[in-house]
């Protein structure tokens, strides 16, 4: 039976080491703010939003929120976005993405200082991470190292293989897994004969976007499965992009979703916020 890696409980874990450490900043005179902005209301994204500004009440991190309308022009975004740049005020700001059509979100993402990029997608936090500079990690890939160490699963030397190549899981995930000395390899969706290829993986890591595309067949056994997909299925339960009912009896250990990478992605955003004022 595969042991089913807890990203609830072990988020919890860093959340509380977070809360501890913010108590110890407020006490030296040292707050912390994190600016939220969302443009539109797809409710989705204002669940997400809601979640933050949840772990920033609990953890002690004071949260300010900016609700613009879907009309908002990218000129008055790239506005706010320095003037927050430019307030003492604020550690560190976030951008909800995905921003409407109109809005160019790379010219946004852009726009944020590097030194508030809390959730690690700006160029130079991007070219940090790949050189093993200090910067601000991607949250979501972030979160899957820690629930890997905080499970006792080492990376050095394992064949890591990850599906998906986008710029805020695969790309990141990648520079991670090979900071930590794994072999990695980024398949996609023009990859040929991808069962071979994440056959081989010690450590497989999923993220394409297609509701429980990894079936049994897809791994290899005794591996390690991390699921980073989020969809619902047709009762409206949260499932990801692995089969789990079908995989988990092959792996040594599988996330489930929800419960897995999800929850991870706000504590290492949180942890993020912490790192503007341990710098
Ligand atoms: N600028 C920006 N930064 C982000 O980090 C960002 C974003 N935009 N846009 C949307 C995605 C998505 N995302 C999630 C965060 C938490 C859960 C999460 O906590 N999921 C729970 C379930 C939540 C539920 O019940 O709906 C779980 O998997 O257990 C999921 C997804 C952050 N994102």
């Amino acid at each position: 039976m595969a042991v089913r890696i807890d990203g609830k409980r072990i988020s919890k874990e860093i959340k509380e080491e977070l809360k501890e450490e913010v108590k110890q900043f407020k006490e030296k005179g040292k707050h912390i703010c994190l600016a939220v902005i969302q443009v539109g209301e797809d409710p989705a994204s204002t669940v997400y939003v809601n979640n933050k500004k949840k772990a920033c009440a609990y953890i002690g991190i004071e949260s300010q929120s900016y609700e613009l309308s879907e009309s908002t022009t990218e000129e008055e975004l790239v506005d706010l976005v320095k003037s927050l740049n430019n307030s003492s005020n604020v550690n560190g700001i976030l951008v909800q993405l995905p921003l409407p059509k109109h809005i160019n979100e790379d010219r946004i993402i852009r726009t944020i200082s590097p030194e508030k990029d809390v959730d690690g997608f700006h160029p130079t936090s991007v070219g940090r991470l790949w050189i093993g500079e200090k910067g601000f990690l991607s949250c979501t890939p972030a979160g899957i190292i820690q629930l890997l160490k905080r499970s006792d699963i080492s990376i050095e030397g394992k064949e890591c293989v990850i599906v998906g190549r986008s710029n805020i899981v695969g790309k990141p995930m990648a520079a991670l897994l090979l900071r930590e000395n794994g072999t990695v390899t980024v398949a996609h969706s023009r990859t040929k004969n991808l069962k071979e290829i994440t056959k081989r993986a010690d450590i497989l890591i999923v993220a394409i976007g297609k509701r429980q595309f990894i079936t049994s067949e897809y791994v290899k056994d005794g591996a390690v499965v991390i699921d980073v997909g989020m969809h619902r299925d047709e009762e409206g339960h949260l499932c990801g992009d692995v089969d789990f009912a079908d995989v988990e009896p092959k792996v040594s250990a599988i996330t489930p979703v929800p419960g897995g990478v999800g929850p991870m992605t706000i504590a290492m955003l949180m942890n993020n916020c912490v790192e503007t004022v341990r710098r």
